[in-house]
């Protein structure tokens, strides 16, 4: 307990607390952090999680994803080298260990796009973060946004509005959360989670002042 407390509070003196993103798949976590990344650029990372799942048109290896075999990622992770892993819709997730690292290593506030399974691990590490929950408007709104969205086959579609349920129901765990945003309006969501995050945001322009 008391080595806990002590790590924590060097972890916090160290610098910002990142910020895990979660929700369902669909909910808009990409689109809001997005946002958040344009806007408050030098002030925001992102941790670009190992993945075995294939780019779609449009990502990019190291930043949106680094693509991996499942080989790969298995043997990285008997390695140690990742923090947390799961499998989600058939694939294989994880956040590394350098990925956290070469966003704390530049003082920034870390973002981590991250499933129910990595939140549940997250809360076993001594990395602190702001826990945000993306929610959508309703399944159906979700299941729309999904097919919209067309980089989804129907087997995967199924899988994700599957995990979205379960992922809807274990979000309402009391504490689980320290925000939950429904993502209806994406301007109004948008200001939630600026508001959420605030305290880090001058933290960071502070630092940079100093
Ligand atoms: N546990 C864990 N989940 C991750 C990681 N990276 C992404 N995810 C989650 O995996 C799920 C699927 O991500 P993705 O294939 O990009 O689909 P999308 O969320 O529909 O855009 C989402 O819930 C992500 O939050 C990771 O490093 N660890
Ligand atoms: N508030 C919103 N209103 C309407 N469409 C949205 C909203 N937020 C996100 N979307 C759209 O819904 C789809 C899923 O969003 P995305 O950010 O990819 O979700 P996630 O990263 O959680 O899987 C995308 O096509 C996105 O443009």
């Amino acid at each position: 307990m008391y080595v806990r407390f002590i790590s924590r509070f060097f972890s916090a003196m160290a610098g910002p607390r990142p910020v895990v993103m979660s929700g369902p798949s669909g909910a808009g976590k990409s689109t809001l952090l997005k946002k958040l990344l344009t806007e408050f650029e030098g002030v925001f990372g992102f941790s670009v999680s190992h993945t075995t799942r294939s780019p779609r048109p449009g990502e990019e290896e190291g930043k949106d994803y680094h693509y991996v075999s499942r080989e790969v990622m298995k043997a990285a992770i008997a390695n140690g080298e990742f923090i947390e892993n799961a499998e989600f819709s058939g694939n294989m997730y994880g956040t590394s260990k350098a990925a956290v690292q070469a966003v704390q290593a530049k003082n920034l506030i870390c973002i981590l796009d991250i499933d129910m399974q990595g939140v549940k691990n997250i809360k076993r590490t001594d990395l602190n973060p702001i826990y945000v929950s993306i929610q959508p408007p309703s399944m159906e709104i979700l299941e729309k946004r999904l097919r919209d969205r067309k980089t989804e086959s129907e087997e995967s579609l199924q899988k994700r509005l599957h995990a979205a349920k379960v992922d809807m129901e274990i979000s309402k765990e009391p504490g689980l959360f320290d925000v939950v945003i429904t993502n209806d309006d994406l301007d109004v969501a948008y200001g939630k989670l600026k508001h959420a995050v605030l305290e880090e945001i001058q933290k960071v322009r502070d630092a940079h002042k100093s």
